[in-house]
């Protein structure tokens, strides 16, 4: 693939690509999960890639809001032909990683640039229909929407309530007599409100609401409802669908809103997998009620692989460029160095490097906790659910506020080009700063993995055992670091020891509260500042261990284990430094220690350097993917920023006609 590997590069960039220490084919097959997977993965870049249909005629910022909209839908449909086209084309892609692949930033983007309008077709609708629906609804939806048949999205979100799930209004009442479910929007808030791709695109969706039966709520379950005509794609009576309008980003999305008039479905249209209403109206109760939420927890891991994917493209543009660019003086009267050169330009790039990896490691580990406990489930055993659902909600906030800022840290350390929408900072921005609200806002996020830690501590307490994730909670100590041991499996140590006391604390102070008469919700959120920081703290302990851990099981050459300990190492330094606060009032490490680190991790910025581009490099990301004037692999980053300029509309005439209408008027007005 010569755009990514082989091509002709600037003289910088050749000369960074030469001092590489280490082998790229080999932490490429990592982040793919083998080397067949790279393969596998190219092979389907190289086929979607080359194909015309996909190439945008202008770029999208030059259209508008409906020519956008047409223009990514004509691709995502080109995108679902062809993957239908034949069976070892689907066996291609197929795979989780292929549609993930798909659907979100990997070639996805390359694809469809800002929202696919089937993206929830592939990352709710389906995995609704497979996680809450019995085997024979399986069978009868699946057959008709995994080919595009009749397309779907994942309709929960209300006008009025997003995050308190409980309070959703739309209800879903039994009626016995005709064996149908009515569904209605009973208030404005009721207004079903931000689903992707309902405003416009699909006919189906699986609408959450307030199941009643027999005269009693029985709360939120999963129907799937027909929202438009599957002839004529109208809506269908007693269904109001629209567009919710322009927004900061994901505008090819089309997130939608949605209203009911009393209107039915049959009632085979409930998804029944966990509770069932039976003919006659009786309600089945599910083995938990959480249950129903299933989806979501599928979702929030699936954002931790597209979260990391994002920041690694960022970090990839932004890198690059930071060793084409040459600015200022290091030393007086000597050349413009490469601000890469810079140490402070290293710091802000070099951890984002490292946060790829600790996001990767965590993410795979939460992925395959997932796959266990969806395992269990289905044999009846729900032990570890709320483990899985603290893990999924804290890597979720995690990766995604991680991703998020340090996207923006990228676009800022390109300075003024960064800003331009060529460089392709500000989309992947805007893209990924949506999932700190999606799917679970991200403070509502922590403070659920809060509840679970302080559960946790409380069974820790009466003796209880933990499960493996909290484990530490039994072991807490607030003892000062005594010895100088600075290793890896010390400084995860301290993490526990650290975040062991900040519970510990929390949990105090809420008892504290309570003693003073405070019912346990108000003083659960009289403490919430600081029970997210204890979240915070616990996600952060979670991802360096499977940091390390990872590192310490991958296999790999001498010169590459020693690029990427050096990530790791560079990833537990750089948080405990910027949170030393913790560190040094729990005791799990001493002012000493923390001056250590910072001394090591100024040597460590200083061997990383070398590699920084080829560590980017080895994120084997395509040139279509990454989709920047800034971070392409030849480096030709001024002639590319020139060349955009020129495709402006704008340019295509010397004066505008603006100034015939409105400026010449002005600067002539005392003529
Ligand atoms: C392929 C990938 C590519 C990506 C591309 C992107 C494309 C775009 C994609 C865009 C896609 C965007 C699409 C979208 O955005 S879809 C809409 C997503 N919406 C949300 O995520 C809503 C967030 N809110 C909630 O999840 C709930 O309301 C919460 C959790 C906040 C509270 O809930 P509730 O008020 O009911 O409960 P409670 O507080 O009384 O707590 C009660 C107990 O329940 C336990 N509990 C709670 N939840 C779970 C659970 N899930 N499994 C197991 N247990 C659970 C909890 O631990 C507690 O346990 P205990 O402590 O009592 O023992
Ligand atoms: C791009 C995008 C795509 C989306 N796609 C879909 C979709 O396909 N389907 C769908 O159903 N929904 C979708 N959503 C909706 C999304 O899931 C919700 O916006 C999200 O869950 C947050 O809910 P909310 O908007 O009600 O925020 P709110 O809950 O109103 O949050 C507002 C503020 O209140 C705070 N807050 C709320 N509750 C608490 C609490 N208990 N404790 C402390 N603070 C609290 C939050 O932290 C936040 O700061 C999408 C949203 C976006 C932005």
């Amino acid at each position: 693939m010569a755009a990514r590997k082989e091509g002709e590069c600037c003289e910088d960039l050749r000369r960074e690509r030469a001092k590489c220490s280490f082998n790229k084919e080999e932490l490429t097959y990592l982040m793919d999960g083998g080397k067949d997977k790279t393969l596998h993965r190219r092979k389907i870049e190289d086929i979607f890639l080359a194909d015309p249909e996909f190439l945008d005629p202008i770029r999208p910022e030059y259209m508008s809001h409906e020519e956008r909209y047409n223009n990514e839908l004509r691709k995502a449909c080109h995108m679902i032909r062809k993957f239908n086209e034949n069976e070892d084309m689907q066996q291609l892609v197929g795979e989780m990683e292929g549609i993930r692949s798909l659907m979100g930033s990997g070639l996805g983007v390359a694809l469809t640039k800002d929202g696919n309008p089937l993206a929830l077709h592939f990352v709710m609708f389906l995995p609704a229909i497979l996680g809450q629906g019995t085997v024979e609804q399986q069978g009868y939806w699946m057959s008709r929407a995994w080919t595009g048949e009749i397309i779907g999205t994942y309709a929960q979100t209300e006008l009025g309530h997003g995050t308190f799930l409980r309070g959703l209004e739309t209800t879903a009442t039994y009626d016995s007599n005709t064996q149908e479910f009515i569904i209605h929007s009973p208030t404005i808030t009721a207004t079903k409100w931000w689903p992707g791709g309902l405003g416009k695109t699909v006919n189906y969706a699986v609408v959450m609401a307030q199941l009643y039966t027999q005269g009693k709520c029985h709360g939120v379950h999963p129907f799937i409802v027909q929202i438009r005509d599957e002839e004529t794609h109208q809506s269908m009576p007693g269904v109001t669908v629209g567009e919710i309008g322009p927004r900061l980003g994901m505008n090819t999305n089309d997130n939608g809103f949605l209203r009911f008039n009393q209107y039915r479905i049959p009632h085979t249209n409930m998804l029944m997998k966990h509770s069932q209403v039976l003919k006659d109206g009786t309600y089945v109760k599910p083995a938990n009620d959480k249950l129903s939420y299933g989806t979501m927890v599928f979702v929030r891991v699936a954002i931790c692989f597209d979260a990391y994917r994002q920041l690694q493209r960022a970090v990839t543009i932004a890198t690059r460029y930071s060793a084409v660019r040459h600015q200022s003086e290091l030393v007086p009267g000597e050349p413009e160095p490469q601000i890469l050169e810079y140490q402070t330009q290293q710091y802000k790039l070099l951890p984002q490097i490292a946060t790829v990896y600790g996001i990767m490691f965590a993410a795979n580990d939460v992925w395959n906790t997932y796959n266990e406990v969806t395992g269990n489930i289905s044999e009846g055993n729900l032990a570890y659910l709320p483990e899985l659902h603290a893990l999924s909600c804290g890597l979720k906030a995690l990766s995604s506020t991680d991703a998020t800022n340090g996207v923006d840290v990228c676009r800022l350390a390109c300075g003024g080009h960064g800003y331009l929408a060529t460089s392709n900072l500000p989309r992947i921005y805007t893209t990924t700063t949506a999932a700190i609200t999606y799917e679970g806002e991200n403070t509502v996020m922590w403070l659920q993995v809060a509840r679970y830690l302080i559960k946790s501590y409380h069974d820790a307490q009466k003796g209880h055992r933990l499960q493996q994730s909290v484990s530490y909670l039994t072991t807490q100590s607030a003892s000062a670091h005594a010895t100088a041991d600075l290793s890896n499996t010390a400084l995860v140590a301290a993490y526990k020891q650290a975040v062991s006391v900040m519970v510990s604390n929390a949990a105090a102070h809420l008892q504290d509260h309570i003693s003073k008469g405070a019912v346990f919700e108000k003083a659960w959120n009289s403490c919430s500042v600081y029970l997210v920081k204890c979240a915070q703290a616990h996600a952060r302990y979670y991802t360096c261990e499977k940091f390390v851990d990872g590192v310490n099981r991958a296999e790999l050459s001498e010169g590459t284990r020693t690029v990427l300990l050096r990530l790791c190492r560079l990833y537990l330094i750089y948080h405990i430094t910027i949170n030393q606060g913790d560190f040094l009032r729990s005791g799990a490490l001493t002012g000493g220690d923390i001056s250590s680190l910072e001394k090591e991790m100024a040597d460590i910025l200083a061997a990383l350097r070398p590699d920084a581009v080829s560590l980017v490099d080895s994120f084997d990301i395509h040139d279509r993917v990454l989709d920047s004037s800034l971070g392409s692999w030849d480096g030709n980053v001024y002639q590319r920023l020139y060349n955009e300029a020129l495709k402006s509309p704008m340019n295509q005439t010397d004066v505008p006609q603006g100034y015939y209408k409105y400026l010449r008027p002005l600067m002539k007005a005392n003529l």
